[in-house]
């Protein structure tokens, strides 16, 4: 029996578990986009530009863990949305880009169509997005159609990457072959000789460790892996760290669990037990200029055992093809229990005392503002952290156990939580997102804040308006960190215009920070608290990590 290539590709969304997907209409994709109108179990989500409907994809993975999709025009919808797969790929989300593209005979016709560079070559989305994707494919023919799309869902999903699918604006109505069972199974097992192997070399270091430590990684999110590495920590006693865009991934309120591990920016003591540890195995870890706080965290390789997506590096040897979640399972059944590090933590840990609140009139600072916003957190509580002194800030709240933190701290593409934040709202319906944006990186995607409230999402965002981009201002300064102000606040009355249920208002002092959030926790619907804080007050960490990072960024070229 037969369908339509678009309604294909809509009933393999759905059967991989998307309910939503995300996209802004063009001529080249509207027939496409009415085929997925077709299907009743998935909700299109219409967003004001491609760049944000592609951060809202992201956070959309983000909020279930699975695959997320967008749909795009071809060349000036798909060029815009290729920053946020770019993003993706760099977060390791499953993204599904789909855009539509030139009617199949216009090439062969030497036709000029709009949209495009005016040239007579169509392929040069795909390529440009076969840099950015882990597949990239253009559908012209209809009988290739389910070939071709569960190729490329099939490889998103176990590679944990975006993958890229263009179909001709005169296909996606086209007859096809209905979708025929099957599995789209997630990344494949190990090789088992090369897995006993890898657990029983690690078992023998870490067994003969005095000391040794667990430091969960970024990659264990998206290769499923937070609670087999859960099983570790529970079996081995030892003391656990998480790396900063790792934040959350494990029980912040775990008895063994020190903090953040981030160099000289990490929680107190947590650096200096990992650092003097004899052995520590890092779990999924990427050890970036920006994670390493520009290399100033003392990682020392001899001290090392790498546990990779699929491979394991220990200081001289390498095992490949073992999965990171079989690889942490069986570890955890073999390790001996050793509370060393745990010890050593206890002996130097510092007891964090609350900050006071100041009187109500008092000027607000970012440690008031997030002393209070720690108040708020829950267990369905989901951080949203942009990239800037967010990132400090939101670093060191206290999780509770449940709470879930997002960074995009690999891409960093400034303006990625204002999407990220409407499309894990849609994603986690039973989680409240509470996002912390700066004002710098508001201003490129802030009209997203409309599709949230067309849409009745219901975040709380800090909006941190202290006049710029201090996050860049503390690396290296310069009159091109100062921004033209906005009256954030009132942007959601405009966005509201005259059925929008947005809430809004400023906070400069303690006192109205208090009423802000009372009044926004209350509000059913999206709130925006815009907090006015001076220019200068940023949190001590960005200062000490801007420094090593300016530093790292100002290596000398090597000359011969
Ligand atoms: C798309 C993109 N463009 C430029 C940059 C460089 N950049 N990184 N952070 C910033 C400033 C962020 O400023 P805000 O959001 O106001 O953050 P804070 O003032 O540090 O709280 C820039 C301009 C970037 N990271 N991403
Ligand atoms: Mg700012």
């Amino acid at each position: 029996n037969s369908t339509t290539v678009g309604s294909y590709l809509a009933s393999r969304l759905e059967e991989i578990g998307l309910k939503h997907y995300f996209a802004v209409p063009g001529d080249y994709n509207l027939v496409l986009l009415d085929k997925l109108l077709e299907n009743k179990n998935l909700k299109m989500i219409s967003c004001c530009n491609e760049l944000n409907a592609g951060y809202a994809a992201d956070g959309y993975c983000r909020a279930t863990g699975g695959a997320s999709a967008v749909f795009v025009t071809y060349s000036v919808g798909g060029l815009s949305l290729l920053n946020a797969v770019a993003g993706a790929y760099a977060e390791d989300l499953p993204m599904i880009a789909v855009s539509g593209g030139p009617n199949t005979n216009s090439e062969a016709e030497f036709e000029m169509l709009h949209h495009t560079l005016g040239l007579l070559d169509y392929d040069y989305q795909r390529d440009i997005f076969s840099k950015v994707t882990a597949e990239a494919v253009t559908i012209h023919d209809p009988r290739e159609a389910p070939t071709q799309i569960d190729h490329a869902i099939q490889t998103a999903l176990r590679f944990r990457k975006p993958v890229y699918i263009e179909i001709a604006c005169n296909i996606a109505d086209a007859v096809t072959s209905a979708p025929n069972v099957r599995s789209f199974g997630g990344p494949t097992a190990s090789d088992p000789l090369s897995l006993n192997a890898a657990v029983d070399r690690a078992v023998e270091l870490l067994n003969a460790a005095t000391k040794p430590v667990l430091v969960a990684g970024v990659k264990l999110r998206s290769f499923g892996a937070e609670a087999n590495f859960q099983k570790l920590a529970d079996a081995s006693g030892y003391a656990i760290a998480s790396m900063p865009n790792a934040k959350g991934f494990f029980n912040e309120q775990h008895p063994h669990y020190m903090g953040i591990y981030w160099g000289p920016v990490g929680t107190p003591g947590c650096g200096e037990i990992v650092d003097s540890s004899d052995l520590c195995l890092f779990a999924g870890g990427t050890f970036t200029d920006y994670t390493t706080t520009g290399h100033a965290a003392l990682i020392n390789p001899a001290k090392v055992i790498q546990a990779r997506p699929n491979s394991v590096v220990f200081p001289n040897q390498t095992f490949s093809n073992v999965k990171l979640t079989e690889f942490l399972e069986l570890l955890a059944k073999k390790l001996k229990p050793n509370d060393g590090s745990m010890i050593a933590y206890n002996r130097i840990k510092e007891e964090v005392t609350p900050l006071r609140p100041g009187a109500p009139e008092t000027e607000l600072s970012t440690r008031q503002l997030f002393s209070r916003i720690q108040q708020m957190l829950s267990p369905d509580s989901a951080v949203i952290a942009e990239t800037g002194d967010s990132w400090f800030n939101g670093m060191q709240l206290d999780l509770p156990e449940g709470a879930r933190f997002e960074v995009q701290m690999q891409y960093g593409s400034i303006g990625w939580s204002v999407g990220a934040t409407l499309g894990y709202s849609v994603g986690a319906p039973d989680r409240r997102p509470i996002a912390l944006i700066g004002d710098g990186s508001f201003q490129l995607t802030a009209q997203e804040v409309s599709t949230i409230i067309r849409y009745g999402l219901k975040p709380i965002i800090f909006l941190i308006n202290n006049g710029g981009y201090t996050i860049e201002v503390e690396i290296h300064d310069g009159p091109y960190n100062t921004i033209k102000n906005w009256n954030y606040a009132e942007l959601v009355h405009v966005f509201n215009a005259e059925d929008g249920n947005g809430f809004s208002c400023k906070a400069h002092t303690e006192g109205e920070l208090e009423e802000a959030i009372k009044q926004a926790t209350a509000h059913d619907g999206p709130a925006l608290i815009e907090v006015l804080i001076h220019r200068d007050d940023c949190s001590k960490d960005l200062l000490v990590w801007g420094g090593h990072v300016a530093k790292n960024n100002g290596r000398p070229p090597r000359v011969r």
